[in-house]
């Protein structure tokens, strides 16, 4: 089993060593354009595997797609990340044309490979590799929502000062600081709604520092994140593998689901070996009905830039 990672960055390169770490493949290919990234950056998780005993093959390319052939899964997380200050949203020019040559290389050598897209603006770059690949739709799947989610389970996990893992919360709409919608309802400590915990003024205060989540990263970091985004791209590329058939948030194009159409967005999908196998349409409250749509409008907005 092979999966490839396009992009040798700090998120892709921690995509390597997680996936690696965890044995989900035998082999995985890191390719970048920057001459000695990939090598240095495959050399050195190498050296790693005696201590930490795993022994994937790394092989590290420059710019030679051939390497990536009969990859089950391709991830790209290639292109540039922002800057403290930046939205998702103002990376979209210069990353459009990187998402588009990754997919039109990457397909030419693994043209049953399940993509998955980590470069931002997310849902706009989804809708990019859709259209460059001319795959079916559910063989390319967006990663933010994942994330977003288990953002809101740490946050909500410090203000109940209770274990993360004892948290279930989940995130959908737009990748973006004010898109994202963490739903309520669906909040639960030990399957206790959360709504009955705590106060809704704190509720919202989570639901805030959610939202921002990757701006306050980026803020102390001086660039994006990448050990959260890393972890999220592990589990998805895991639930797609091991054909796991998980429910888990993702940005898919939607074709009148939840009464939306031609756009990728964060829904609650079941995903599979054959990439995104289901959408659930959960039910949402009038509000969150209401900043789906919102959420569905301001990507089109993003998407009308490409
Ligand atoms: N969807 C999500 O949840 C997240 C998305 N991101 C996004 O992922 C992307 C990568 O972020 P980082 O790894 O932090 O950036 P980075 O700057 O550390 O790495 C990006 C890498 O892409 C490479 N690259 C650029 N053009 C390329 C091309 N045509 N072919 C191959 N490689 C190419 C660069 O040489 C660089 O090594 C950014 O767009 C960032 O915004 C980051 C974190 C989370
Ligand atoms: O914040 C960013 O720009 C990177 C990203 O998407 C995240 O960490 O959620």
């Amino acid at each position: 089993m092979k999966v490839s990672i396009i992009g040798a960055g700090n998120v892709g390169a921690t995509c390597a060593q997680f996936i690696a770490m965890k044995g989900i493949v035998s082999e995985i290919v890191l390719l970048d354009i920057a001459e000695g990234l990939a090598a240095g950056k495959a050399m050195d998780l190498a050296q790693s595997m005696p201590a930490l005993g795993f022994d994937t093959l790394i092989y590290p390319e420059v710019d030679d797609y051939s390497k990536t052939a009969n990859s089950e899964v391709i991830v790209v997380t290639s292109g540039q990340p922002r800057k403290p200050g930046m939205s998702r949203e103002e990376l979209v020019a210069v990353n459009v044309s990187i998402v588009e040559s990754v997919i039109k290389n990457a397909i030419k050598f693994s043209p049953k490979a399940v993509f998955v897209i980590v470069t931002n603006p997310l849902d706009t770059m989804t809708l990019v590799a859709l259209k460059a690949s001319g795959l079916p739709k559910n063989k390319i799947i967006g990663m933010g929502t994942i994330l977003d989610s288990n953002r809101f389970r740490y946050f909500l996990s410090k203000k109940l000062q209770k274990p993360i893992n004892e948290i279930e919360a989940m995130v959908i709409g737009g990748h973006g600081d004010t898109t994202m919608i963490p739903i309520k309802e669906l909040a639960t400590y030990k399957g206790i709604p959360i709504s009955e915990i705590l106060t809704n003024e704190a509720f919202e205060e989570v639901i805030k520092e959610t939202m921002v989540g990757g701006a306050t990263l980026t803020k102390l970091l001086g660039t994006s994140a990448w050990y959260g985004p890393g972890a999220a791209v592990t589990e998805l590329v895991d639930t797609i593998v091991n054909d796991k058939k998980k429910l888990m948030p993702n940005s898919v194009y939607l074709q009148g689901e939840f009464g939306i159409d031609g756009v990728c967005i964060g829904v609650p999908c079941i995903i599979g070996k054959h990439g995104v196998e289901g959408i659930l349409e959960i039910k949402l409250s009038d509000s969150d009905k209401i900043k789906f749509i919102n959420s569905a409008n301001a990507i089109k907005e993003v998407n009308g830039l490409i």
